[in-house]
């Protein structure tokens, strides 16, 4: 469906936000936690679960492999029966509609377990890089080609496992090629080293991996920097494991109370959290927030005027649609580097959004790696979502503050946040207004 013929809702300025917000559970926790229960021996017992498309695209594809999943009715609690130790289906036609995590770490899995399989997505997950997955995990027998020659899914898989030994891998695309490497390695014949060529993106999600990995009873090292070696052939252990609520859903709330001028307070996650994008807030306090920590939670508090700054958000690249928001109503530019695989996400996270930040009034430039945010007197627009959940979830943060802000397909935030907009309506008490498309 375009975007022209479906449903706008309206954000209305709010006033001061001032609250507390438990945002759903970490996707990258829900599906990390996920593969490595599936590949356990025994029960895995998960608490504060995701119930979101990207989540549901795992838990899909994972039962048709013959893993049992019993979600609670609300589907925050999964019982996982793992196939550690026992045979799963050898072959699957699985379909991950835009959900990078997915089909990066089920690649690998399933290459590594052995087997035939197509792993197919929506349109732009066709465009989205994974051939730096696919040749690295050929270098242990993975048997992976893209099935349009182009380096983008759809992946085929015929494979007979992985020998284990050593692999190389691009880490300057994606950081989830890594991670789904070393997820799947306890499968291999043999030990596993991987090393990464090149720069490595996004490193606080590698740091995520090797802890699930080692709660799950793994042992895997970065023997030098670059280098992570695993243990294998290896059967995870199944556990009690509780999700952290999302990091990067809480940049939207932190940044609301940045806007409005008020205080918000983001329960169930701390400094000591496993997501990099708590990180966020440092962002914040450079632009003149006030941070609080709790054991409970994370306050961020608005004191005067916002400044524009100049930071590298590689680590933290799905806040930088939240920070440019934030941006448009600080005193002076805004400068944002070091972001250059944000073209290969739900949509092109740089020029994408330079095109809907000018709607806003802003002046933009764009480079290869980021953008600088000039703000100017902020407008009404009509702004597109290129059906990417981030840009609808960030861009209703600066409907809380500038009139006349109106968003259109708010229903992509599906992919990780379905609850957002309800969300959001209830820290803020202010109802948004939905115009059906
Ligand atoms: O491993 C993960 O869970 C993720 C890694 C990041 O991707 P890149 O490594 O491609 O930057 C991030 O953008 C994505 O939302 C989740
Ligand atoms: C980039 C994202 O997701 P993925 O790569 O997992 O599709 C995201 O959630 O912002």
């Amino acid at each position: 469906m375009s975007e022209s013929s479906q449903t706008t809702v309206e954000v209305q300025p709010s006033g001061q936000v001032n609250g507390s917000i438990r945002p759903p559970g970490s996707k990258s926790l829900t599906n990390r936690a996920l593969i490595c229960a599936a590949l356990a021996r025994g029960t895995t017992h998960l608490t504060g679960v995701l119930r979101s498309e990207d989540t549901e695209v795992m838990i899909d594809a994972l039962r048709q492999l013959d893993v049992r999943i019993d979600l609670s009715p609300d589907g925050r609690v999964a019982d996982v029966s793992g196939i550690g130790g026992s045979d799963a289906s050898h072959k699957a036609e699985v379909y991950v509609a835009n959900s990078g995590t997915t089909i990066r770490f089920l690649t690998a899995m399933l290459s590594a377990l052995g087997g035939n399989y197509r792993l197919h997505g929506i349109d732009r997950m066709h465009q989205r890089p994974i051939g730096d997955l696919l040749t690295a995990i050929n270098q242990t027998g993975g048997g992976a080609s893209s099935e349009q020659g182009d380096g983008c899914p759809p992946v085929r898989i015929d494979s007979q496992g992985w020998q284990g030994g050593k692999v190389t891998v691009g880490g300057n695309v994606s950081s989830q090629y890594l991670s789904g490497i070393m997820m799947a390695a306890p499968l291999s014949r043999s030990p596993l080293e991987i090393h990464v060529e090149g720069e490595l993106v996004s490193r606080p999600y590698v740091d995520m991996t090797l802890a699930v990995i080692r709660s799950f009873g793994v042992d895997v090292t970065e023997t030098t920097p670059g280098v992570f070696a695993v243990q294998a052939p290896c059967v995870y252990q199944a556990i009690e494991y509780d999700i952290e609520p999302d990091a990067s859903a809480a940049s939207y709330f932190w940044a609301a109370a940045a806007v409005s001028g008020g205080t918000v307070k983001v329960e169930g996650l701390t400094r000591a959290a496993l997501q990099g994008d708590v990180g966020f807030v440092d962002c914040l306090a450079k632009m003149g927030c006030t941070v609080t920590d709790a054991p409970d939670g994370i306050t961020v508090a608005a004191g005067g005027p916002l400044r524009g700054i100049d930071v590298d958000m590689n680590q933290i690249s799905d806040t930088v649609q939240t920070l440019s928001v934030v941006a448009l109503f600080a005193e002076g530019p805004t400068t944002i580097h070091g972001v250059a695989h944000n073209r290969f996400k739900e949509t092109d996270r740089i020029t994408d959004l330079a095109t809907e930040l000018r709607k806003l009034g802003a002046t933009i430039e764009e480079f290869d790696d980021g953008l600088k945010i000039t703000p100017g007197p902020p407008r009404a627009a009509t702004l597109k979502t290129y059906n990417d959940h981030r840009m609808a979830m960030s861009f209703a943060v600066a409907g809380l503050r500038a009139p006349g802000i109106q968003i259109k397909n708010p229903a992509c935030t599906a992919k990780t946040y379905p609850e957002y907009f309800a969300d959001l309506q209830r820290l803020t008490g202010q109802s948004h207004h939905w115009t059906a498309g």
